[in-house]
């Protein structure tokens, strides 16, 4: 199959360098482009990079003399219009707060809002709407913090569709979330790829990155790599990400396609400490596996 690559018009990052107050330049000289219409995987070991690249997408630290293009916009504007939605990290949630799902949710409406903050029918059917899409409109009077990690997920995902983010940035989304709602954030993901919007995954869960992702982009303190799963989630990219904290990568199976519903992929990384750091699919015996 052929077909013409999709102009890169989603996230592009040209050399983008980020130094902290401190002095500690956490990410430098780092570049990529994603297309609209794609899921892509945002992968590093603890440190690499992943978070500051979240926050430069997001205005929220300079890009040095870099710079980031958001649907051909720059961020600043990107933000006025309302076009970039964030999915937190568990931690970064304050979940003793006292508000309600709705209320969340209601909070993805904001940017759409006048200055009083007051809702119209149409913040209203966006927020049902939201809901409903995630599966959780029976939980929107539930306290946030009474909540599953799963759900307190599909709420944050629910805020990000009713702001109708068209870049959304998606933080551990996998992290203490059942089987079921991964496979529901999945399909949740494809349909949004369907309507042309663009998802950066952060993600550690690596054995399910072939499976959902087109893309990825590998970071140790800048892009090592990115480009099409197929061709980037490679061992070679992988033993450069994690270097010493992997003892052995075996990726098997041909086909590493996110529509393809058997399992000929093999995913196996061990840390130094031999304890399969991931492990995904039917892992080749290893030596010393025996006793
Ligand atoms: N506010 C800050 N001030 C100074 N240094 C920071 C700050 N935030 C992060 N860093 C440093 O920048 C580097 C990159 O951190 P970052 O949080 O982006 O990594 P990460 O890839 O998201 O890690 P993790 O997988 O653990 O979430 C680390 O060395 C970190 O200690």
């Amino acid at each position: 199959m052929n077909t013409p690559s999709p102009p890169m018009d989603g996230i592009v990052a040209r050399d983008v360098t980020v130094t902290y107050r401190n002095g500690h330049t956490a990410l430098s000289h780092a570049s990529f482009a994603i297309p609209r219409g794609t899921v892509t995987a945002l992968v590093g070991v603890n440190g690499a990079g992943k978070s500051t690249l979240f926050k430069a997408i997001m205005g929220f630290v300079p890009t040095g003399d870099g710079a980031i293009t958001l649907l051909g916009r720059p961020v600043r504007q990107a933000l006025r219009e309302n076009l970039v939605a964030y999915v937190p990290q568990a931690e970064e949630v304050d979940w003793t707060f006292p508000v309600l799902v709705e209320d969340v949710v209601m909070m993805g409406r904001y940017g759409h809002m006048g200055l009083m903050r007051r809702p119209r029918p149409t913040d209203r059917a966006a927020v049902d709407a939201a809901l409903a899409r995630v599966g959780m409109a029976a939980f929107r009077h539930r306290q946030i913090g009474e909540l599953s990690g799963g759900q307190k997920k599909r709420v944050f995902l629910a805020r990000a569709l009713a702001q109708d983010g068209q870049v959304i940035l998606l933080d551990e989304p996998f992290t203490g979330v059942d089987v079921t709602t991964e496979e529901q954030i999945i399909a949740l993901l494809a349909e949004l790829r369907d309507e042309g919007r663009v998802m950066l995954v952060s993600t550690h869960n690596l054995g399910s990155v072939p499976r959902y992702c087109d893309r990825v982009v590998l970071v140790r303190g800048t892009v090592l790599a990115h480009g099409p799963t197929e061709t980037t989630f490679t061992q070679e990219h992988l033993a450069e990400a994690f270097g010493g904290q992997l003892r052995e990568i075996s990726l098997g199976g041909s086909d590493l396609h996110h529509d393809d519903h058997e399992d000929p992929r093999t995913l196996t990384i061990l840390t130094d400490d031999e304890r399969p750091f991931v492990h995904y699919g039917h892992r080749p015996p290893v030596p010393g596996d025996e006793g």
